[in-house]
């Protein structure tokens, strides 16, 4: 196929920069504990200075692969299916959704908010970061708010973004990997004081899966 052809393909969500596909248990938020099938979609400019997946930014290092492709090997194993990245919402996440809702997947996103909502969601986790804040529809629409504390600055930010999001969203801090030694005491005792506030964990991390 021609690299035009497949940029236009690309811009409809029929192929998308497929990094990698997994099998797990989520390790984070309110579905923490449940066994997902994960599509990671290569592609954000975000740019987040701890991210812990910053081998998916660049999308022209992911291949473009068929949705229909994607979603065939996806339902082959569970039924509530993860689209993270990378920022899935970089792309038009309309077919991708569309198609896995079709075979009767629970269909969860991982995102920063930060660009256009797109596709069919049964569970919207938004994670906002400073640096490109979420559009106001995300807000409206997030039935998880999952705010990365990197340093005691972040939990005035988390109450912000609470601010923004619906009654029925339920709240989360969770420590940055790298700091959390030190943050999760704080996160603690914020949320001791806070209780509107639920901690969560990357478990995912201390249980040595992916
Ligand atoms: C890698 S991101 C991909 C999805 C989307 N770009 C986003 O940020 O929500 C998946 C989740 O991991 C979180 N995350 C990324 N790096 C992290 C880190 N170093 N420590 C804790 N959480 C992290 C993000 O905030 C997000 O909730
Ligand atoms: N097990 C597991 N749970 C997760 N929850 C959100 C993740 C993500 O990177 O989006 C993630 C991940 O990478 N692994
Ligand atoms: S928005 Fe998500 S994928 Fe993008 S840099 Fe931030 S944590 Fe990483
Ligand atoms: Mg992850």
């Amino acid at each position: 196929m021609k690299k035009e052809q497949i940029e236009q393909l690309v811009n409809e969500g029929k192929m998308l920069p497929l990094m990698e596909e997994f099998y797990t248990i989520q390790g984070e938020g309110y579905h923490k504990g449940t066994a997902a099938y994960f599509i990671r979609i290569g592609g954000c400019d975000v740019g987040c200075h701890w991210c812990d997946v910053k081998e998916s930014w660049d999308a022209e290092k992911h291949p473009p692969t068929v949705t229909e492709k994607i979603v065939d090997n996806a339902t082959k194993y569970s039924d509530t299916v993860v689209i993270t990245g990378g920022e899935p919402l970089t792309w038009d996440m309309t077919e991708l959704t569309t198609q896995l809702k079709a075979k009767g997947a629970k269909l969860h996103i991982e995102t920063s908010g930060a660009y256009q909502l797109s596709g069919v969601w049964d569970w919207i986790c938004l994670s906002p970061k400073k640096l490109k804040l979420p559009t106001q529809e995300v807000y409206d629409k997030a039935n998880e708010l999952k705010v990365i504390v990197f340093n005691k600055h972040d939990l005035k930010f988390a109450e912000e973004q609470a601010a923004k999001v619906n009654k029925d969203c339920i709240l989360y801090l969770q420590p940055e990997w790298s700091v959390r030694n030190k943050i999760i005491p704080l996160i603690v005792d914020y949320v001791m004081q806070n209780p509107k506030w639920k901690v969560s964990l990357q478990t995912h991390k201390y249980l040595n899966i992916p």
